[in-house]
């Protein structure tokens, strides 16, 4: 069911630096920040030549990641997003192998335009997943 990684995501205090390190020192093409209220987040997208790194930021009052960065002020690793052929299919299937599917279950259109799920993170080793249509 799952397909290739699509990217990984890190949580950061403060966008313009992380932005400015992947940039300048790490030497990488980075986006300019996108905000993406419907997520409560604006991101940022390091392009590499074998998936990408989603640089995230809390966007708004109700951001879920908000605790996130509570706990962990300097920043880290939030989720990773692998790609799905039909999302529909795989909300399916997660939920009958007892997987919780966020939110309301239904799919969000996220940062590339496709639809997105999240799955809970105490379901996946303490690793929140994200799942993309591809
Ligand atoms: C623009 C879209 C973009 C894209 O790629 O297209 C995005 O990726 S948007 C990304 C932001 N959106 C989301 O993350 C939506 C899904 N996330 C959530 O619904 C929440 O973050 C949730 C429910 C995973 C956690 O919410 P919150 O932290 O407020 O809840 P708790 O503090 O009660 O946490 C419960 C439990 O889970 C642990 N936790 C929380 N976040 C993570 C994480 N990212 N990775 C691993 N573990 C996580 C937290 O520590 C708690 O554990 P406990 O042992 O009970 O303390
Ligand atoms: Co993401």
């Amino acid at each position: 069911m799952i397909g290739r990684l699509n990217h990984v995501a890190i949580a950061v205090p403060d966008l313009e630096a992380a932005a400015a390190s992947y940039r300048d020192t790490l030497g990488a093409v980075v986006s300019e920040p996108l905000a993406q209220p419907d997520h409560g987040v604006t991101v940022v997208f390091v392009e590499l030549p074998n998936t990408k790194i989603e640089l995230l930021h809390p966007l708004g009052e109700e951001s879920p990641i908000a605790n996130f960065l509570q706990k962990s002020p300097s920043g880290g690793i939030h989720h990773i997003c692998y790609e799905v052929d039909d999302i529909h299919a795989a909300r399916e299937h997660l939920t009958e192998q007892g997987a919780r599917v966020l939110g309301d279950g239904e799919p969000k259109i996220g940062a590339h335009g496709k639809p997105v799920l999240f799955l809970h993170p105490k379901d996946f080793f303490g690793t929140l997943i994200e799942l993309e249509r591809v």
